[in-house]
């Protein structure tokens, strides 16, 4: 099996070699031909059957040679103004090899049959190799329980320079993306106000719920947010195929007792489960959930459906991106054979488990005033029980819009 496989991987490599090799237990790499070295004052060059070594300080970096002339940044093959491919990649002959390669003032330069040349600064190379991006994570986070998060004493924005001065918008981003959860305080208690302070952010997503809605339990809808009993904690819109990524609430009034909001950092939770239970971690990181949202009523008539797993993760570098979470709304399981769904229950249980501790439970008073915005793919909300009058509003974020603006100020996001 795995010599035919190797067979598709490496045409060029003799079937008598590759059992020979696999039978002396070879790495099978040591077949390929070392075709050229070049070296140059920083990096070391070897031209191998499929791919170009490059020895440029850290660990050997390997590119496909496919990969190489897809990449190139020449203006013919690229258009550096737009940010855009301009070559198309079904004309690359898939066994392509340069004809030339040397290493010049700290790049690399390639001279393909038929004359067209590509550079690459060593620099972006090692940049976009996949041997750093294995190892370094997209989004680098702070995971938090409840007394991390209250010691950190991450300052809130104010209303009035949040709606003036980017510095203070880009400051909010930064503990917005480290934390899962952020705060503006001082805001106007009107769903005006709210709206244009999400605004400086995203661009707002409409959903079934409205563009910016405004909750009192009064049942007008067919979901259990909208009364007063508790929610235990839980992500939202878990049965879209995409989750929305950032939920804002602003409590305009509370004439009443209860009604506190709970926050739990998924991640931190869910890398507990990782570290304390790999196969359990990977079986809530595998198993397809459906979540399902089916409301009949007069005014309204919905059924959303969104299948994914619990734990959403990069393939490459193992970094968690998304939880779904919420066992109101997660519909029947029938994607995996009765064993598998015995342990994905003790998997959940142990997820659930570590959600539940005390102490990874952050609990906040929503007052008028304060605006929370939360990480929908990875800090959970709830809230305790209430009495009286109390209405909330908010809306939902696209997560794409929040990620770009963080870019744009310069943070990795
Ligand atoms: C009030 N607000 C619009 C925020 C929520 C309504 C949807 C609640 C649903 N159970 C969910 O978890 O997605
Ligand atoms: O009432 C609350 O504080 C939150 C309710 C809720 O979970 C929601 O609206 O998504
Ligand atoms: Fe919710």
């Amino acid at each position: 099996m795995s010599v035919m496989l190797n067979r598709i991987l490496r045409p060029a490599l003799k079937q008598a070699q590759l059992l020979s090799a696999v039978k002396n237990k070879q790495p099978l790499w040591r077949h390929e031909t070392l075709v050229s070295a070049s070296s140059a004052c920083d990096a070391t060059i070897r031209s191998l059957e499929d791919c170009l070594e490059v020895n440029y300080g850290g660990a050997p970096m390997r590119f496909n040679y496919v990969w190489l002339r897809d990449h190139c940044r020449s203006d013919a093959s690229y258009n550096s103004s737009t940010n855009q491919r301009n070559l198309d990649t079904a004309s690359i002959d898939l066994s392509i090899r340069p004809d030339n390669t040397t290493v010049q003032d700290g790049h690399l330069v390639l001279i393909w049959p038929g004359g067209h040349v590509s550079k690459y600064s060593l620099s972006w190379l090692a940049e976009n190799s996949y041997e750093k991006n294995k190892q370094s994570t997209i989004q680098p986070r702070i995971l938090w329980n409840s007394d991390t998060y209250k010691k950190a004493n991450i300052p809130s924005a104010k209303w009035e320079s949040f709606m003036s001065c980017d510095d203070e918008v880009k400051n909010f981003l930064q503990n917005y993306l480290l934390y899962g959860i952020a705060f503006v305080d001082d805001v106007p208690a009107t769903v005006e106000a709210t709206e244009a302070v999400t605004q400086r952010v995203s661009l707002i997503r409409e959903t079934t719920s409205g563009r910016m809605w405004c909750i009192t339990s009064d049942f007008s809808r067919g979901d259990i947010a909208y009364c007063q009993l508790v929610l235990d904690r839980h992500t939202d819109t878990s049965y879209f195929q995409e989750p929305c990524g950032i939920q804002v609430f602003h409590c305009l009034k509370h004439e009443g007792t209860g009604g506190r909001t709970l926050l739990v950092d998924g991640f931190y939770a869910a890398e507990k489960v990782r570290q304390q239970s790999p196969e359990n971690f990977e079986l809530l990181a595998k198993v397809p959930i459906r979540h399902e949202y089916i409301e009949k009523s007069e005014n309204h008539r919905n059924h959303m459906t969104g299948i994914g797993p619990v734990l959403n993760v990069y393939p490459w570098n193992d970094e968690m991106y998304l939880i779904r979470y919420n066992n109101y709304d997660r519909s029947v399981i029938n994607t995996v054979p009765h064993d598998l769904v015995r342990r994905w229950y003790v998997a959940h249980r142990e997820l659930t488990n570590e959600l539940r501790r005390p102490e990874n439970e952050l609990l906040v008073k929503l007052t008028p005033g304060k605006v929370i915005f939360i990480d929908n793919w990875r800090v959970m909300h709830g809230r305790n029980s209430f009495t009286g009058l109390r209405q909330l509003c908010g809306c939902y974020l696209t997560r794409d819009d929040v990620l770009s603006s963080a870019r744009v100020f310069g943070l990795q996001a």
